[in-house]
């Protein structure tokens, strides 16, 4: 049979070899090409891995660490591989494929940080694939996009966070009011994970359920109401979805391997609570619409307001699930972090509620806006808190053209940043990073940058984009003043109530844990204890 082939085997093998050094002289000529591409912008941040062997180990060490909640350390462990680096000591390099495969450039150095988000702004971007692998969950909101399209939704979503809507208070206080009412009360009546009776409440679950109801209340003028209900279906999905959007994130090119069936699910039953509002809202005549939106409406929302601009149900449903999304567990996770840190330290606990009392007076006296505003020590203990625990502890951005990054210290070539080439950014990693404190000297002192010590703000200032819990450049944090404004005004009333916050959690058991926000990851378990009231 094989005989009668036009080929005789001495064919083939002459085949195969000519095929082979086609293919390797081709590889060659691209590995060349891609070799002097980076070499004409400047230098490679030291390699860790350049092909899909040694890639694999990367990141299956990664999705291990995020499994085990270890990944501060992987990274650490990443820049450790850097010292001595001409290009610095904060930056690496892995990519699976030789000669064009996707590079991740990893870094925790201030100027790669301020390069990326505000110098050239204009050559990173949130990118395709990122669009494509969160688009599900966030559709083409101002999370997921670049260019025209963020800059629309940002126009869009800026007006709700002026000084004149975040001064309205009511929202805060009508949801730190709920909180109030069920701390301390046992667990027969608020399920698991809030209370434990004996005075124990797991505050982390309880500020969860309140950022939730403050968000949606804000957002659709409606609110879950997780505080009285926590295995409402809506806020089930909408943990679950974060929790597997991050992993698939994490998973990088081996994403394909996550199933995808609870994802979806969770989508589908987030869709089946936005959408009734969104439908009523739309069916809302013009000058209905209108009126709700004026400045002294008390009716107000997030909702109506994006509905002006635009009557298309998924630009809607994108814009309000994506600043849920931003808004509800990045205050949350704050709070829990602050209040365990200040379990630690009932002086600095008596530091705090002195300022509140002497600002604010005792309850039932509610804090205004500039009562917020002008109390130091809260402002130092959310600023500390977010130094030691940002919310958005890594983040992500894709050159949009062939670029650079500074080296070390701007001296030395330039690290070559190619178009599609991923840039992954650790806030947690860099602010915790000691080269970048003052060193104590001269007996002045500066507490340890690994401790929470709220009063190093009194003395210091941290240097550009060493601190950046909330981003910088173009695509700050919108809701910046929205967050501080939130949680100073729980921290107020809680404080007003409460004179000791007693941790009953297992200190030596408790770790970061990083979903796309990064929480305790055992909950913050406590008793809180009423303040003798006044005579
Ligand atoms: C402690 C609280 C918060 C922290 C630490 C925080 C941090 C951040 C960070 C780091 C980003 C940049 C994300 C990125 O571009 O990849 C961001 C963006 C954003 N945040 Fe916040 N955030 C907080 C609270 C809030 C709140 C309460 C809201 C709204 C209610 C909000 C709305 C947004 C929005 C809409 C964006 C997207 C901005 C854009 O891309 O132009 N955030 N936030």
């Amino acid at each position: 049979m094989l005989s009668q082939l036009p080929f005789d085997s001495a064919h083939v093998l002459v085949l195969v070899g000519i095929s082979t050094v086609l293919y390797l002289a081709l590889f060659l000529i691209q590995y060349t090409r891609y070799e002097l591409r980076i070499r004409s912008l400047g230098v490679r941040a030291p390699v860790l891995a350049q092909n899909p062997l040694t890639g694999l180990r990367w990141f299956s060490r990664a999705a291990r660490a995020q499994l085990n909640h270890r990944l501060l350390e992987y990274f650490d462990d990443l820049f450790g591989q850097a010292r001595g680096a001409p290009t610095g000591d904060d930056c690496v390099e892995v990519q699976v494929m030789p000669a064009g495969g996707q590079r991740y450039i990893i870094t925790r150095d201030p100027e790669h940080v301020k390069a990326v988000l505000a110098g050239k702004f204009a050559h990173f971007g949130k990118g395709k694939e990122f669009h494509d692998l969160w688009s599900p969950f966030l559709g083409d909101s101002i999370f997921t996009t670049d260019g025209q399209l963020w800059h629309d939704s940002r126009s869009m979503i800026r007006p709700m966070f002026v000084k004149d809507r975040v001064s309205d208070l009511v929202v805060f206080e009508r949801w730190s009011d709920a909180l109030e009412g069920v701390v301390g009360f046992g667990e027969e009546k608020y399920g698991s994970g809030g209370g434990y009776g004996d005075g124990v409440v797991d505050i982390q679950s309880l500020f969860y359920r309140m950022t939730l109801d403050i968000t949606t209340d804000f957002l659709l003028g409606a609110a879950v109401d997780s505080l009285s209900n926590p295995r409402d279906e809506f806020a089930e999905a909408f943990n679950e979805v974060q929790r597997l959007q991050m992993y698939l994130t994490i998973m990088g090119p081996f994403k394909g391997v996550v199933p995808r069936g609870r994802y979806n699910a969770g989508i589908r039953a987030i869709d089946r609570f936005v959408m009734p509002y969104i439908e009523a809202a739309l069916a809302l005549p013009a000058a209905e619409l209108e009126k709700r939106t004026s400045a002294s409406s008390s009716d107000f929302t997030f909702l109506h307001s994006v509905a002006r601009h635009t009557r298309h149900p998924k630009v809607l449903r994108d814009q309000i699930v994506a600043v849920l999304l931003a808004g509800r567990d990045t205050t949350a996770a704050t709070l829990s972090w602050a209040f365990y840190e200040l379990s630690r330290y009932p002086a600095k606990v008596a530091r705090l509620r002195a300022e509140i009392l002497d600002s604010v007076g005792p309850a039932p006296a509610a804090p205004t806006y500039d009562n917020l505003k002008n109390m130091p020590y809260l402002r130092h203990v959310l600023n500390e808190t977010l130094r030691l625990y940002p919310a958005v502890p890594y983040n992500l951005r894709v050159a949009l053209e062939d670029t650079t990054m500074p080296s070390r210290e701007g001296q030395g070539p330039p690290i070559a940043v190619l178009k599609n080439d991923a840039v992954v950014y650790s806030t947690l990693s860099m602010q915790r990073c000691r080269n970048l404190y003052p060193r104590s000297k001269d007996g002045a002192h500066f507490a340890d940058p690994a401790v929470f010590e709220p009063e190093r703000w009194e003395n210091w200032t941290p240097k550009p984009w060493t601190y950046v819990p909330f981003n910088g450049g173009p695509r700050i944090c919108v809701g910046q003043n929205f967050a501080l404004t939130e949680m100073a005004y729980v921290v107020v009333r809680l404080l007003q109530k409460y004179d000791k916050i007693e941790y009953v959690g297992d200190w030596n058991a408790q770790f970061h844990e990083p979903e796309i926000v990064g929480k305790p990851g055992q909950g913050v378990k406590v008793r809180l204890y009423e303040a003798a009231k006044a005579a």
